[in-house]
Order: structure tokens, then sequence, then C-alpha cells
């Protein structure tokens, strides 16, 4: 994305993108507390700036991130404590996630031990190798793209991160190592409203996302 402020704070909708999943959060049923990783230079801005003035109420730790994002969910992680069944990961930069997602993605991983929010393939996709030639086209079927937020049984996962820290094994979703560790992971049906705020246009599509929304709620 570039430019001085990490994206997760950016503008959308006039509120910081990390406000919008975290009001989803604070007010869903299916999470009790919140556990948030943050530039460590951002830390103290969350708490005065995001958490106290939205009551957030529900996140109990603020804790520094680290140099991936494997590193920063390994980090919250080891503040969970033993008491607690199922844990739910969700990027800062996913805006539009909804309570649907988080009751379903949570009630499938208490039935089945862990499940991701992902979405089914639309597009025709290509195999590209050198020179930009198309090698094969690939079985759209059975391909699904992966969302947070994931749940997951809270042994599972600190295992699954443990022995990946261990091993220096890397992955972009925490359903990678979980199922790497051997667990079956399954999926629940998202949107494609719940976009992931990687390159500027995406903020373009995201305040049309959240205009929309603005409009259908009244
Ligand atoms: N060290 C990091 C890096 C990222 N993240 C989080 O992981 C999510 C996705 O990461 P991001 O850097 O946004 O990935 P990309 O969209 O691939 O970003 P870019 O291509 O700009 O690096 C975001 O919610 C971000 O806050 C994190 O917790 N710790
Ligand atoms: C977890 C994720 O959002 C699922 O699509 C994605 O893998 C994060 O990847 P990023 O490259 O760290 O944004």
């Amino acid at each position: 994305m570039g430019g001085p402020v990490p994206k997760q704070f950016l503008a959308l909708g006039g509120q910081p993108l990390v406000v919008h999943a975290l009001r989803v959060l604070q007010a869903s049923p299916a999470v009790d507390e919140i556990i948030l990783a943050v530039p460590q230079s951002e830390m103290d801005y969350c708490l005065s700036h995001l958490v106290t003035p939205h009551r957030f109420t529900k996140v109990t730790k603020i804790v520094p991130g680290g140099a991936e994002r494997q590193d920063s969910v390994r980090h919250a992680l080891e503040e969970v404590g033993d008491e607690t069944d199922i844990v739910l990961i969700h990027d800062a930069v996913r805006p539009f996630l909804t309570e649907r997602m988080v009751s379903e993605v949570v009630a499938a991983a208490r039935a089945k031990g862990a499940a991701i929010v992902a979405l089914p393939m639309k597009d025709t996709v290509k195999h590209v190798g050198a020179d930009h030639v198309i090698e094969r086209t690939i079985d759209r079927r059975p391909l699904w793209l992966a969302q947070t937020p994931q749940a997951f049984r809270r042994d599972w996962l600190v295992a699954a991160h443990r022995k990946a820290h261990a091993e220096r094994v890397h992955a972009t979703d925490d359903a990678y190592l979980v199922e790497w560790a051997g667990h079956p992971v399954s999926v629940v049906e998202g949107s494609g409203e719940n976009i992931k705020v990687t390159r500027p246009e995406d903020l373009i599509i995201g305040e049309a996302i959240w205009a929309a929304r603005q409009s259908s709620d009244r």
C-alpha cells in the first residue's frame, strides 16, 4: 500500500479500518475476549485513540506484533488463557466480516476442531509459466479463496504455531499451519464483500461497500 500510516489505521467510512472489525467482534455473542496484535510503536495509540474512546471493552490485551503476520498471531496466542477452548483469528484489514461469519465459523470449529471462512473461485484459473505463457487451466471447482475469520481449537492452533516456529515453517494463514500439523480444517462460505485491503484500489471498493451497507441499514 505504501505511505506512512500502517494500512490497518487508514480511514474507511471515516474510521480506521481496524475499528470496523472491532465493532463486529465487540458485538458478537460468540466472542468473549479480544487480543489485539499491533506494531509496538502503535500500542499506546491503539489504547488511547481506538480501544478506550470506542469502548471496546472486550479488548483485554494489546500485544506487540512481530515481523510477519504469523509472528503477530503467535505473540497474541501466548496471551490466550488455557481455559479458552476456541480461538478466532481475524485480519484488521478485512473490515467487512459479519456476525453470520463469526458465529458460523465458531460453531464449525466447536463441532469439527477448525474452520475458516472462504469463497469458491468464480474466475477461470490459469497456471502461467515463463514468458507469461499459460501452461494449463486449473479445474476451479475444488478451489476456494481463504479469508478470515478463521477459528480453531486452541490446543491445535497453539501446537501448530509452536511446531512451525521451531521448524521455521512460514504460512500466509493459520489454517495452513493447522492443516500442516495434520488436522482437518472445514470451510464456511464467506462473502465477496469480505475483502482484504491490500492495494490502493481496495480502499475505493471498500468505501463503496461501506456506503451500500449504510444505505441498506436505513
Ligand atoms: N507483521 C504483521 C504483518 C501483518 N499483520 C496483519 O496481517 C493482516 C494481513 O497483512 P498485510 O500486511 O496487510 O498483508 P498484505 O495485504 O499482503 O499486505 P502487503 O502486500 O501490503 O504486505 C493485516 O491485518 C495485518 O495487520 C500482522 O498482524 N503482523
Ligand atoms: C489470512 C489471509 O487473509 C487469508 O486470505 C491472507 O492469507 C493474509 O495474507 P497476507 O499476505 O498476510 O495479507
